[in-house]
């Protein structure tokens, strides 16, 4: 049996009963450790409460080498750790899918995601369009097809969770050409990384998919000790510093309930000035929707 168990966003106590359960009757535990962190745990808190060895899977391993972590699960019980949920990140569907081919059961063990806990910045999750990854811009890569799905989701009033690229075990491209295999530092983008990626690509499209002027929130560290959320502009935000690792951003659309607004202005450091935005915000895509409603 192939267990695939979330562990939810912070802490090792954080995974649930069922999942705690299920890592302790488990021959072998791998955890996936590049696509998310768990902000206040590491291998060996892990290891400590479950009283077993945690291999660490990192990409090579999981999206190559998987049948390394499938070997075992046909006869005995392997458990695949994800931080936060199971489904949280595109990449393990793949696992399940090459799972069931080999014909091996698989259980899920859900856990919190930041794509549901980012409902604690006071936006409703009902009204949340198409998540969105940015990467880290390089000197000869750019890559700007984000941009069109935030359209999407603007042009019908949706808002939208950006989730920000991690790099925790790249290899040192330069080394490389040497023969050596050297591993990069890990690399977390930050909120104002992300607002600044953000604008130069407005600034290039010029489609007004947002302005400097649309208003986002900050979220940092979701679920962690010191979780933290700043209602402000793109501009503002791509000036902001966010502190430690995790940060994600939402964009709001013009959709926004008065209780949401009410929600938000608690982590505006201007609230007049965030409300006069996010009605400015809401004029935007407005012709656009009177011309759909008369065509
Ligand atoms: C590819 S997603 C993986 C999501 C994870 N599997 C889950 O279900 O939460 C990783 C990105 O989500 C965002 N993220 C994850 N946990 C976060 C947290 N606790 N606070 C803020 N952002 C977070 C960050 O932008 C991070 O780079």
């Amino acid at each position: 049996m192939l267990y695939m168990i979330g562990l939810g966003l912070a802490y090792p106590t954080d995974i649930t009963v069922r999942g705690l359960e299920a890592v302790k009757k488990c021959k072998k535990v791998f955890l996936e450790a590049y696509t998310s962190i768990l902000m206040a745990a590491d291998k060996e808190s892990l290891e400590q409460l479950y009283g077993k060895e945690v291999i660490l899977a990192d990409r090579e391993l999981v999206e190559s080498g998987s049948d390394k972590i499938l070997e075992d699960a046909k006869d005995e019980d392997v458990a695949f750790l994800v931080v936060g949920d199971v489904f949280g990140a595109t990449t393990h569907t793949d696992l399940v899918i090459r799972a069931r081919e080999l014909g091996i059961k698989v259980e899920c063990i859900h856990n919190a995601s930041v794509m549901n806990a980012v409902g604690a910045c006071g936006l409703q999750l009902y009204k949340f369009g198409q998540a969105v990854s940015i990467v880290f811009f390089t000197d000869s890569w750019r890559p700007d097809s984000f941009y069109d799905k935030i359209m999407e989701n603007r042009r019908i009033g949706l808002h939208t969770l950006l989730l920000l690229d991690i790099k925790v075990k790249e290899p040192d491209f330069k080394e490389l050409m040497k023969g050596h295999l050297v591993y990069e530092p890990p690399r977390y983008m930050s909120v104002a990384q992300c607002c600044e990626e953000l604008l130069e690509v407005e600034e290039k499209r010029k489609e007004g998919a947002y302005t400097p002027e649309t208003p986002c929130v900050a979220v940092s560290r979701l679920g962690g000790a010191t979780q933290a959320f700043k209602a402000a502009t793109l501009k503002q935000l791509s000036e902001y510093d966010a502190g430690e690792p995790l940060h994600s951003v939402v964009m709001l659309g013009h959709q926004v309930h008065d209780l949401e607004l009410e929600y938000l202005l608690e982590f505006s450091d201007d609230k007049e000035a965030f409300k006069a935005a996010v009605a400015k915000d809401q004029k935007l895509f407005e012709k656009e929707e009177k011309e759909e409603k008369t065509a």
